[in-house]
């Protein structure tokens, strides 16, 4: 289980002769950017929740601070009862964060990186080997395994870098824009991936554009508007706001709601 609550996090903004050069938006002023402002949201075991938003919602920045990659303001993250913000080094073993980078490493093959990352965290040779053929089975990799990362193309490299995120079978998977990129079938095959982690129990957040995705794969929705939690609940819940069973029409109700 995976509790977010009243989370928080500035960015200080560049000034050019003591004014900002940034854009007026309501989470400007005083020389800060509240990127995030108050996001909260609970995935539990068995549960897929797809995190949604506008552009620049504030969705990699609650994901950065779920994987500690960022430290928040204010709020707090508990994951299986534990409060990650003070043992950081447990959420890292106990999370797999995919970010907007795949982290790949271009001279090595997809296999080694997979393996790499696998030994990082501390896995035996044996049970790597077997965790790599699993995930090479079920992302369908085989075929470009030997390739080096610096040779494989948008989606292969993507595949690479979702294997290398849950190697070590973390306990919370957290996947930002995990689709971006990859043609129908690739897409297709990584949408059963992460519906598999339903059977595991084990929690999984995404973040994601696509409205088609969250209806086939979503238990749970959270939707973040200028760094502020707009909806939190099921999809039967979002699919019935407003009177419509729509969820495009109830997304844009959400989000014009708080424009
Ligand atoms: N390090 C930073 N310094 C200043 N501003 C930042 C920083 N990181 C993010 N921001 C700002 O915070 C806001 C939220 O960014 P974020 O990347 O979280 O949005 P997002 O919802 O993931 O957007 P998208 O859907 O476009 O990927 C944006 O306005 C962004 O410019």
């Amino acid at each position: 289980m995976i509790e977010v609550s009243n989370l928080a996090k500035r960015f200080r903004l560049p000034t050019r002769g003591g004014k900002s050069t940034a854009a007026r938006d309501p989470r400007d002023h005083d020389g800060w950017f509240h990127a995030v402002r108050d996001v909260s949201f609970s995935c539990a075991p068995g549960e897929v929740l797809g995190l949604l938003g506008p552009n620049g919602a504030g969705k990699t920045t609650t994901l950065r601070l779920l994987s500690t990659a960022l430290k928040p303001d204010a709020g707090g993250i508990r994951a299986n009862g534990i409060d990650l913000l003070a043992n950081p080094l447990v959420a890292r073993q106990h999370i797999g964060f995919l970010s907007g980078s795949t982290g790949l490493y271009g001279r090595l093959t997809a296999r080694e990186n997979v393996e790499y990352f696998g030994r990082l965290h501390g896995m035996r040779p044996d049970h790597l080997k077997r965790r790599c053929d699993e995930l090479f089975d079920l992302l369908q990799m085989h075929e470009f395994r030997n390739k080096r990362a610096d040779q494989l193309s948008t989606g292969m490299k993507q595949k690479c870098a979702i294997a290398r995120t849950v190697v070590h079978e973390p306990q919370i998977v957290i996947l930002d824009e995990p689709t971006t990129g990859l043609d129908v079938m690739s897409a297709k095959i990584l949408l059963d991936f992460i519906a598999s982690y339903k059977a595991l129990r084990v929690p999984l957040i995404f973040s994601t554009h696509h409205l088609h995705e969250v209806e086939k794969l979503c238990d749970r929705v959270c939707i973040i508007n200028h760094g502020k939690t707009a909806f939190h609940g099921t999809m039967d819940e979002l699919r019935h706001l407003g009177g419509s069973t729509d969820l495009y029409d109830a997304f844009v109700g959400v989000v014009s709601q708080g424009a």
